[in-house]
């Protein structure tokens, strides 16, 4: 297959895909040369495939043929723990699937409006005091966010306030200081990828027990959410029929899935016995982890694009206090505010919140493919044989910005696109629609299919509306002040001198 020479063979293409200083200043280009599936370089000259193309995308995310790559394998097992739902399989990944998805549901979603809406209004309320001294109006208004973004998700799953914005809690500290060290990306970092095959998954599984300083953060986030989780565990008994809207709730109170297993394989029949409380902290750790950081950079990065873009921004807010106007403050049609949604659908596209996810071939197999490749040979291939083995990376970031899909536009961020009366990718194209939302990839698709989506895309409404009403945003002038989007598993705004940080001057709104 094509793709970029490697520039050399300890890194192979990996410093240009992973540690660009502007993620995807050579991904996005390379897509438009080689195609939706070309050849990179990893580490020691290890062979890799990014896959962009539908079809292809599709075929990995609803085999069995691919599981994930053993960085991402080894990282959720220390950050989340044994038997969490990415490293669980088959009918057990089924059936955890099934016992957590009513609680994502779109009616269980409407119902986190409060605790959402009284989260957005504690953040307006600390900027608000930030703003009003004599000093200036310029904050980084990431980090008030993500506290925010966890508050939200902490007291939904935990059913008890984390009071991040009021300075109060454990979890925000330590869960920032976590997801901050595990997001640095490095040359050695890399090589240390590159050898996690060779390391035994038992060392991973006791790492975070461990008495070693490195793992010092490890050991005290899980004690902080193994105390949150398992207090919670302990009332859900007391909750009768309610059981069921509570997060904690249907863990505890449906079969562990361990015991599912052995029931529907015939293999062992035991008593059905309940989630213990360290598989519920386990599975409240995977969702505070998975859901902050992504749609925490989503917000952000949405009132980057508003401040970049004014008379945008001016009439997103013309649009949401009409609607305050029609039906009161409480009681917003989140729906109804189509330059809103294009807003949020436009950042969706731009700043996936996992621009790429590593998959490897359990076993041999061919992948279909919606855009024919041509080969080094000179042949038009449209299916592609892959050997057992093989690491690639669905590349979700490049798909939402394949030229062929979204226009030749579509490296520019341009909310409008969405406003026309046809979907700005055609489903004809792609063979189909790719993922739950506006035919983004940035959820990506099948059985693994983001489960939090509805309720990160709720979230962006809402909170977006209690601050546009607030607040207008505008860019510092000075270049110190400048960002830029950088990949830190998920993709984040960061200064030039490498802060991860978003400066924004932030004035007050009557009314
Ligand atoms: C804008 C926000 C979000 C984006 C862009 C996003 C994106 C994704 C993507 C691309 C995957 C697939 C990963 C893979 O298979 O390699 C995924 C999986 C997942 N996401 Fe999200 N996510 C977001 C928000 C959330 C939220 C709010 C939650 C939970 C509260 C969540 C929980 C999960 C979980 C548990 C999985 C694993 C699913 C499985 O393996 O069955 N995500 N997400």
């Amino acid at each position: 297959l094509p793709g970029p020479t490697s520039t050399s063979w300890l890194f192979g293409n990996l410093r240009e895909l992973l540690l660009s200083p502007v993620y995807g200043q050579h991904e996005f280009h390379w897509q438009e040369e080689y195609g939706t599936v070309y050849a990179l370089r990893g580490c020691f000259n290890q062979s890799r495939l990014m896959v962009s193309d539908p079809a292809a995308l599709r075929f990995i995310a609803n085999t069995q043929a691919f599981t994930w790559g053993f960085g991402q394998r080894k990282a959720s097992q220390m950050l989340f723990g044994d038997g969490n739902l990415f490293l669980a399989r088959g009918e057990r990944h089924k059936y955890l699937r099934a016992v957590m998805s009513p609680w994502f549901s779109q009616r269980s979603v409407r119902n986190m409006l409060p605790i959402m809406k009284d989260t957005a209004r504690k953040l307006a309320d600390s900027w608000e005091s930030e703003i009003s001294g004599p000093v200036s109006p310029c904050i980084d208004v990431s980090r008030g966010v993500h506290t925010a973004s966890l508050d939200i998700l902490g007291e939904i799953l935990l059913e008890t306030p984390i009071n991040g914005l009021r300075g109060e809690s454990d979890l925000s500290r330590i869960q920032r200081e976590l997801t901050d060290s595990a997001a640095i990306l490095s040359p050695s970092g890399l090589i240390a990828e590159a050898l996690m095959p060779y390391i035994p998954d038992w060392l991973f599984r006791v790492a975070p027990k461990l008495p070693f300083e490195a793992l010092r953060q490890f050991r005290k986030y899980w004690t902080v959410t193994d105390r949150m989780a398992s207090a919670v565990a302990k009332q859900v008994h007391n909750l009768g029929e309610d059981y069921k809207q509570s997060f904690v709730g249907r863990l505890c109170k449906f079969p562990s899935p361990w015991s599912y297993f052995f029931r529907i394989n015939n293999l062992v029949t035991v008593a059905a016995g309940s989630m213990s409380d360290e598989e519920v902290s386990v599975h409240v750790r995977t969702m505070l982890i998975t859901g902050d950081d992504t749609t925490g950079n989503s917000i952000t990065w949405a009132l980057y694009e508003l401040a970049r873009l004014p008379t945008f921004q001016a009439n997103v807010r013309a649009e949401i206090r009409t609607a305050v106007q029609k039906s009161g403050p409480e009681e917003i049609d989140y729906e109804g505010l189509p330059l809103l949604t294009a807003l949020i659908n436009e950042i969706l596209r731009m700043y996936p919140g996992l621009p790429l996810a590593e998959r490897i071939a359990v076993e041999d197999c061919v992948l279909p493919l919606t855009m024919p490749i041509i080969t080094n040979a000179g042949e038009t291939i449209s299916t592609l044989p892959i050997q057992k083995g093989q690491f690639l990376y669905i590349a979700m970031a490049s798909y939402n910005r394949n030229k062929a899909l979204w226009g030749t536009d579509a490296d520019e961020f341009r909310p409008e696109r969405w406003l026309g009366s046809e979907p700005p990718c055609d489903p004809s194209k792609t063979g189909g629609a790719l993922g739950p939302y506006a035919t983004l990839a940035s959820f990506f698709t099948g059985p693994m299919v983001c489960p939090g989506y509805r309720l990160a895309i709720f979230e962006l409404q809402v909170v977006l509306v209690e601050l546009l009403n607030k607040f207008s945003f505008a860019l510092p002038s000075g270049p110190a002040e400048a960002v830029r989007p950088a990949l830190a598993i998920t993709i984040v705004p960061k200064t030039s001198e490498g802060t991860q940080r978003l400066p924004l001057i932030i004035r007050g709104l009557d009314g």
